[in-house]
């Protein structure tokens, strides 16, 4: 089956001979650790260690732009469409530890131009996210994935995320928060939609 056929969920749950080398060095690591894994409790902690990070990276093989091949006709004039609070789970290709937080996706369809279902604007963040990642890629992938699949005048992608690289460890920064825009076409150049598009946003 070609992977981009695979929804995350058969990535996450499909078990090759690579997980057993997963498993195993998750066992030294844990080892290294001091975590012996041997009593009731522990005793699946390395698998399900190597579990945990495989959902969180189970992006990493699909195709998110798949999501905007299904489309509808236009309806009415072009309008400003945007999803707001939209959450996603990622983890920093730096560290691998999480980062999480919210995205604002936004489309303005070129006159006449098809529209996509707006679940579609979720699930193509939520997959950019599940891979190691750098908060930074994955608005510029979202804003790509848009501009290329879809006939727009603009297009948008804020993100505001708490990296646990950076509150729970390192630097120590608890509370902190990134925010990040990136901004195409008309949503870039027209000071009236980037208005409307922050005052949606509402961060
Ligand atoms: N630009 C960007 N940086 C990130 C992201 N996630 C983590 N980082 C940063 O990646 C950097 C890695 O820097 P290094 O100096 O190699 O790592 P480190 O010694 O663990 O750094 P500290 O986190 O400062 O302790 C850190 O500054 C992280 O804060 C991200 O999404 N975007
Ligand atoms: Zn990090």
């Amino acid at each position: 089956m070609n992977t981009v056929d695979l929804t995350p969920l058969d990535v996450a749950t499909q078990w090759n001979g690579d997980e057993n080398r997963g498993l195993a060095a998750a066992r030294v690591l844990l080892g290294e650790l001091g975590m012996e894994c041997t009593d009731e409790s522990t005793k699946e902690t390395p698998a399900r260690f190597v579990q945990a990070l495989r959902e969180l990276t189970s992006g990493s093989t699909v195709d998110p732009r798949r999501h905007l091949q299904v489309t509808f006709p236009a309806v009415g004039r072009p309008t400003l469409i945007t999803a707001t609070s939209v959450p996603f789970t990622s983890v920093c290709e730096h560290h691998l530890l999480p980062f999480t937080g919210h995205a604002t996706v936004a489309y303005l369809p070129t006159s006449g131009a098809p529209i996509v279902g707006i679940s579609k604007l979720a699930r193509v963040v939520q997959e950019y996210a599940a891979r190691p990642q750098m908060q930074e890629r994955i608005g510029e992938q979202v804003v790509d994935a848009l501009t290329s699949s879809l006939d727009v005048q603009g297009a948008a992608c804020l993100l505001k995320a708490t990296h646990a690289c950076m509150t729970l460890r390192g630097v120590g920064a608890a509370g902190a928060s990134i925010a990040t825009d990136h901004l195409r076409g008309a949503l870039e150049t027209d000071a009236n939609l980037r208005d409307r598009l922050f005052a949606a946003a509402n961060r």
